[in-house]
């Protein structure tokens, strides 16, 4: 939990990104693009622009005096004094920065990682806690959630990528943070996710929900499996289902995508899929899920509005609960009530 924060001294500055966030979206593709490729650009606009920060991958949140919680973008000069205070080379570090989005008034907004410094002096200074991802998601809202998310996963990359898996030898970043060279031998590398599908499906009234024995307690999701080498995403989405579950799916019907920061950065291609009545019967490879089972409109309708997570003594039952709403499985989920309210026999 994030403990109770004290007013920010007056000379620090915060932003929120709703407050920053304009709409042309052509000039602020192009502009990032510039950032990206013109290396004197990246740094002015960083000299001018805003970052939040994590320790060892877990962003710094702050409370705000309404009792929500926000992500704070601090001025890189106000980050640069704060380090500087706290012992360090302010500016080296600041240009360790990794270029995350921009404004359509070329505002533009990087992420830093501090895991080098004592972590209650950097919540001290900035007033603010550093939490962990997933907890985050909970606690986040609208647009800061997938900033988080990209952030996090760009440091990461950064932190595993150092050295050339050819030359062995160091890899250099651009100014941007989206590349890093080898120069031993001019191989360039840029920032990695693994394709995963997500699939809900359905019997046409109920649909299928699963757990690892690793998610929180309680929580159901929908059925996920990363793509094999060579397989189309339809492909990949009748393997999962055939081997977590033992069934075979008719229809096909993309939902939507999402970037997921775990396990090492996803690209999640979301689908709805339909099973027969007649071949619903289920077979749970227990090596992989914990549970898998069906369930009612009446039961997603409660599990959609549970408290997440809940906090059900561990001597009772666990109220059944989803991944929160920036998840896309939550969307997936969503979008099949929906449609069942719509469409199927679920009368309100
Ligand atoms: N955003 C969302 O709404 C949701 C996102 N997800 C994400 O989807 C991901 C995939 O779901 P999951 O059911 O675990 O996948 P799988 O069913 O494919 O099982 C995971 C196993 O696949 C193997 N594997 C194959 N390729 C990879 C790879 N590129 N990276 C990591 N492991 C790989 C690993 O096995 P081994 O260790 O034996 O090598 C791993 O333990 C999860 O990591 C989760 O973060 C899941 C549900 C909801
Ligand atoms: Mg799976």
């Amino acid at each position: 939990m994030l403990r109770c924060v004290r007013l920010l001294p007056a000379a620090v500055v915060t932003r929120t990104f709703s407050r920053c966030c304009s709409s042309s979206y052509v000039a602020r593709m192009r502009f990032m693009n510039k950032l990206k490729e013109d290396e004197g650009a990246c740094l002015a606009a960083l000299d001018s622009g805003d970052v939040f920060l994590y320790h060892t991958l877990a962003p710094l949140l702050r409370k705000t005096q309404q009792g929500g919680v926000q992500l704070p973008l601090l001025p890189a000069k106000d980050v640069e004094g704060i380090l500087n205070r706290l012992g360090r080379d302010g500016r080296s570090m600041v240009k360790e920065s990794v270029l995350i989005t921009c404004t359509e008034q070329n505002h533009a907004l990087f992420c830093l990682d501090v895991g080098e410094l004592d972590q209650g002096a950097v919540e001290e200074a900035c007033e603010g806690n550093f939490v962990d991802l997933r907890k985050a998601f909970f606690i986040l809202r609208g647009e800061e959630a997938p900033l988080v998310a990209r952030g996090q996963a760009l440091l990461r990359w950064h932190q595993g990528n150092g050295f050339c898996s050819a030359s062995g030898q160091p890899t250099t970043r651009n100014q941007a943070g989206s590349q890093r060279v080898c120069h031993s031998n001019g191989l360039v590398y840029y920032p990695k996710m693994s394709p995963v599908i997500i699939t809900l499906v359905s019997d046409g009234k109920r649909c299928l929900l699963a757990r690892q024995a690793s998610f929180p307690r309680g929580m159901y999701s929908a059925l996920a499996g990363f793509c094999d080498m060579g397989e189309t995403m339809e492909e990949t989405l009748r393997r999962e289902v055939a081997e977590e579950v033992g069934l075979e799916v008719g229809a096909v019907r993309y939902s939507g995508s999402q970037h997921w920061p775990f396990p090492q950065s996803s690209f999640m291609v979301a689908c709805h899929a339909t099973v027969a009545p007649s071949n619903a019967q289920l077979d749970v490879d227990h090596a992989e899920l914990e549970d898998a089972r069906w369930f009612t409109l009446e039961e997603i309708r409660a599990a959609l509005k549970a408290r997440t997570p809940p906090r059900n003594p561990p001597d009772q039952p666990p109220t059944i609960w989803v991944p929160p709403a920036y998840a896309v499985a939550h969307r997936l989920i969503r979008e099949w009530a929906e449609d069942q309210e719509r469409h199927g026999d679920g009368k309100r």
